[in-house]
C-alpha cells in the first residue's frame, strides 16, 4: 500500500481540519486531490509529509508512519508554494543543498528544466518572478522522481504558457518513470489530462474518489426535450440541470455498472472532470458541514 489513512482526525486551534478522513492508494499514479479553499487539501497532503501530526486515526506511506522516519521521507518530496529556502541563496545552491535528500535523484533532467524554464544557476531566488520560482519548486519536484511526490498547487505565478510545459514535462516524465504523484489544483481544466484518479475533500471530509475514467462511464451529461431529460435523470443522481430555450441539459451520475443508454431523442456529451467537481461539490452543499 502507497498510501494509508484511516479515520484521520486532526483538530488546529479547536476547529477540526479533517474528520474521520480514510484514503487509500493502492498503485502508482497521478492523483488529482481536489476541494474548495480550506477542505483541507495541504493539511493532508502535510500529515502524508509527516509534517504534522494527527490527533487520531493512522496514517502510513509505504508501511510506515512517515514522523521523524528517515527511510519513509527519503521517499517522499512535497512541493509547496510557500518560500521554502532563504532568498540570498542561488538556484544552482538550491539544486544542491535538495539533491542529497532523494535517493532518485535525475540530475540530467534538472539541468534540462533549467535551460528549459530559462532559470540560471547564478541567479539568487530574491531575484526570480514568482513565476519562476514556482517553475524552480516544480522542476525540482519532477527531478526527485521520489516514490511519492507530492505538488500543492505548485504554479502560482506561472503563465499559461509555462503551466502547460510544465504540465507535458510531468506527464512525459511519469510515463518513463511511473509513480505516485499527487497534485492539488484549483486549475481543473487545464490538468485534467495529467489524472488517472481524483480524491474529492470537503469541509475536512473525503466526499468521492473514483478513477477518472469510471467517472467518464458513470457520470452522464445528456441534451434535449426536458421531459425525456428528467426522465433519464429519474434514473440517476441529478447532479444539474438547466434550460436554454427549448433545451434542457442535466448531469446525472450513476452507481458503477449501472450507466443505461440514453435514447435516441437525447444527445449525449462529455463531462469535464471541472463540471462534475463544479456540480457535484455544489450538490453537497447541504449535507457536509
Ligand atoms: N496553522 C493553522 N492555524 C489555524 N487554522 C489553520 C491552520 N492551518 C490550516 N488551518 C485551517 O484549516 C482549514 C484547512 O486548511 P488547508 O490549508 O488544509 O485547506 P486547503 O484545502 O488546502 O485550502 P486551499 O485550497 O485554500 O489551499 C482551513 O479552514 C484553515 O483555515
Amino acid at each position: 500500500m502507497i498510501i494509508s489513512c484511516e479515520n484521520v482526525t486532526k483538530t488546529v486551534k479547536g476547529e477540526p481540519i479533517l474528520k474521520d478522513f480514510s484514503w487509500q492508494v493502492e498503485s502508482p499514479g497521478i492523483y488529482a486531490v481536489l476541494g474548495p479553499n480550506g477542505a483541507g487539501k495541504t493539511t493532508m497532503m502535510q500529515i502524508l509529509a509527516g509534517l504534522t501530526l494527527v490527533d487520531s486515526g493512522t496514517v502510513n506511506v509505504h508501511g510506515e508512519s512517515p514522523i521523524e522516519n528517515e527511510q519513509v521521507l527519503s521517499n517522499i518530496c512535497f512541493i509547496q508554494e510557500s518560500d521554502n529556502f532563504k532568498p540570498t541563496l542561488t538556484v544552482g545552491e538550491v539544486v544542491k543543498i535538495v539533491q542529497p535528500f532523494y535517493p532518485n535523484w535525475k540530475q540530467d533532467l534538472i539541468e534540462a528544466l533549467l535551460e528549459r524554464f530559462q532559470l540560471p544557476k547564478k541567479r539568487k531566488l530574491n531575484q526570480l518572478s514568482k513565476g519562476m520560482a514556482s517553475a524552480l519548486n516544480m522542476s525540482i519536484g519532477i527531478a526527485s522522481r521520489a516514490p511519492l511526490t507530492i505538488f500543492d498547487e505548485p504554479y502560482i505565478g506561472m503563465d499559461a504558457g509555462a503551466r502547460k510545459q510544465i504540465y507535458q514535462v510531468l506527464l512525459e516524465d511519469y510515463m518513463e518513470h511511473p509513480r505516485t504523484i499527487l497534485f492539488s489544483t484549483h486549475f481543473i481544466d487545464e490538468t485534467e489530462n495529467l489524472f488517472e484518479s481524483v480524491c474529492m475533500l470537503k469541509s475536512g471530509r473525503k466526499v468521492f474518489e473514483e478513477k477518472i475514467s469510471s467517472l467518464h462511464e458513470r457520470v452522464k451529461r445528456v441534451r434535449g426535450e426536458e421531459q425525456a431529460v428528467r426522465a433519464y435523470a429519474k434514473l440517476g443522481q441529478l447532479l444539474h440541470i438547466s434550460d436554454f430555450f427549448e433545451e434542457t441539459t442535466a448531469i446525472v451520475m450513476f452507481s458503477e455498472g449501472e450507466t443505461p443508454t440514453p435514447s435516441p431523442e437525447l444527445q449525449e456529451e462529455p463531462v469535464s472532470l471541472q463540471d462534475f467537481y463544479i456540480h457535484f461539490t455544489d450538490s453537497l452543499k447541504e449535507e457536509v458541514q
